[in-house]
């Protein structure tokens, strides 16, 4: 979707397009790739990928409807550096889902 807007961030910053809740909640009107990326040194025009989940119910968006937002944060730069092993910590290498918190069938954790 264009949405009609170009910025220019400083360096060291960029902006994140979240979808809106209510619009998630009410319509499942959600951003594809939440949250899109806009880089430092783009200039051109923000789009925001929408994408209705709502399988029955088309959505009809008007010009000026305010369909998602956008968060401006600072962004850290950063220097990878190879290593052998890396520090410990209480998860360790623990993947997805392994530290439970739902109770989905058969898979309860005590
Ligand atoms: O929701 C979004 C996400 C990105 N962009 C614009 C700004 C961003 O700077 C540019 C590229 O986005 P991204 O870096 O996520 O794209 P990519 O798929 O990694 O490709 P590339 O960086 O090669 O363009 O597209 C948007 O307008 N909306």
């Amino acid at each position: 979707m264009p949405t009609g807007i170009a910025i220019a961030l400083p360096d060291g910053y960029a902006a994140f397009v979240h979808p809106r809740s209510g619009l998630a909640t009410r319509h499942g009107l959600t951003v594809v790739n939440a949250p899109g990326t806009v880089d430092a040194g783009y200039r051109g025009e923000i789009k925001v990928t929408l994408l209705n989940t709502d399988r029955s119910e088309p959505i009809t968006l008007r010009r000026g409807d305010r369909i998602a937002q956008l968060v401006v944060q600072k962004v850290e730069r950063v220097r990878f550096v190879e290593a052998e092993r890396l520090p410990g910590s209480h998860r360790g290498d623990g993947g997805f889902g392994s530290s439970g918190g739902f109770g989905g069938a058969g898979t309860a954790t005590p």
